[in-house]
C-alpha cells in the first residue's frame, strides 16, 4: 500500500517537499505525484491522489469528497508575491481600457483559488463592471496583452522582474487590506474513507509536515542556496518570498477559508459554504 502524494511543483512550497522527502522518501510507503494546481485538483476530484496540497478553492467545491488535514495550508497575508493580477491600466482605469479593448480577462490555468479570489476581488472589493473571462495555459498570460492572471513561479517571476507598462496587484495584500485576515491559497486535501494502512502513513506524514513547516526559518540559507532555485530569482528574494507564506492552518486561517467560501457563494461560483472537515478527527 503506497500513500500517493500530491506534490505542487512551485517554489512557494519546494523546500516543504525538499525535506519531506528526506523523511518520507519516495518508496513503497510514499509516491510524490508532481503537478500544478489545478492538475492536482482532478487527480484528487477522480481519486487518483490520497492525498495534496491543493487550491483550496476545490476543497469548499467538493468537500463531500474530502477531509482537511489539521494545520497544514500555504497561506499568506499582506503579500504572497506569487498570485498576480497584471494590468495593462490602473484599476480605476480598467473599465475605459476594456471598452476600448473588448475581451476577456485571461486566468491561469492553473488555478482554482486565485481564479476564484480575482472574481470576488473584482465585484465585490473593486466594485468593477461586469467582464468574460477566459483561460490561457499556464505563464502565457503576458503575451495576450490582456490584463491577466498568472500564479506560482511564473507570477513571482513577474514580481522580481516586472514587464514595462503593467500594473502589478498582489490579491493576497489586497485580501488582507479588506479583511484584516490572511489568504488561504491551500489546504492540504484528504480523499474520504482512506483505509487503516494509508491513514496510518498520513499520520506519519503529518507529523513531519508539522515539524518541518514549524522549523523552516532555520533551513532557509541552505535551501536558498539549491540548484533547484531559477537564475533570475536571487538567494535573498527567494527567502524574502518565503518568509511571505506561512504554512499553519489555526483559528485565523480558518476564518479567512470560510468567509472565503461566503464571498464565492455569493460570487454564484459556489452553491454555498461547506463546514471544515477533518483527517483523524472524529
Ligand atoms: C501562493 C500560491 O498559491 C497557489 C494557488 C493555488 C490556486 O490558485 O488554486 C493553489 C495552490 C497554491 O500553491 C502560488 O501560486 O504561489
Amino acid at each position: 500500500m503506497t500513500l500517493r502524494i500530491g506534490k505542487i511543483d512551485y517554489l512557494n512550497i519546494w523546500h516543504v517537499f525538499h525535506l519531506l522527502e528526506q523523511s518520507c522518501p519516495e518508496g513503497p510507503d510514499f509516491h510524490y505525484q508532481p503537478g500544478h494546481p489545478s492538475e492536482l485538483n482532478r487527480a484528487l476530484d477522480s481519486g487518483l491522489l490520497d492525498v495534496s496540497p491543493s487550491s483550496s478553492f476545490e476543497y469548499l467545491l467538493h468537500a463531500e469528497k474530502y477531509q482537511l488535514l489539521p494545520g497544514a495550508s500555504i497561506s499568506a497575508e499582506r503579500e504572497v508575491q506569487s498570485v498576480l493580477f497584471l494590468s495593462p491600466a490602473p484599476l480605476n482605469e480598467l473599465p475605459a481600457w476594456l471598452e476600448k479593448n473588448p475581451g476577456p480577462i485571461r486566468l491561469t490555468g492553473a488555478s482554482a483559488t486565485s481564479s476564484a479570489l480575482l472574481r470576488v476581488l473584482w465585484s465585490q472589493r473593486w466594485e468593477l463592471p461586469p467582464v468574460s473571462w477566459s483561460e490561457v495555459p499556464p505563464g502565457a498570460g503576458l503575451d495576450t496583452g490582456r490584463p491577466f492572471l498568472e500564479i506560482g513561479n511564473a507570477a513571482l517571476r513577474h514580481f522580481i522582474l516586472p514587464p514595462p507598462g503593467y500594473h502589478i496587484y498582489d490579491l493576497a495584500s489586497e485580501w488582507t487590506a479588506w479583511t484584516g485576515l490572511p489568504f488561504v491559497f491551500a489546504v492540504w486535501i484528504v480523499r474520504r474513507a482512506l483505509n487503516d494502512t494509508a491513514a496510518a502513513l498520513l499520520e506519519r506524514l503529518n507529523r513531519h509536515i508539522s515539524r518541518i513547516t514549524a522549523s523552516l526559518p532555520e533551513h532557509f540559507d541552505t535551501l536558498s542556496r539549491q540548484p533547484y532555485r531559477p537564475d533570475w530569482l536571487p538567494a535573498p528574494s527567494l527567502i524574502r518570498y518565503w518568509q511571505a507564506m506561512s504554512y499553519g492552518l489555526g483559528a485565523r486561517e480558518q476564518a479567512a477559508l470560510l468567509l472565503f467560501g461566503e464571498c464565492c457563494t455569493r460570487q454564484g461560483l459556489l452553491p454555498g459554504a461547506p463546514g471544515l472537515t477533518w483527517f483523524g478527527r472524529q
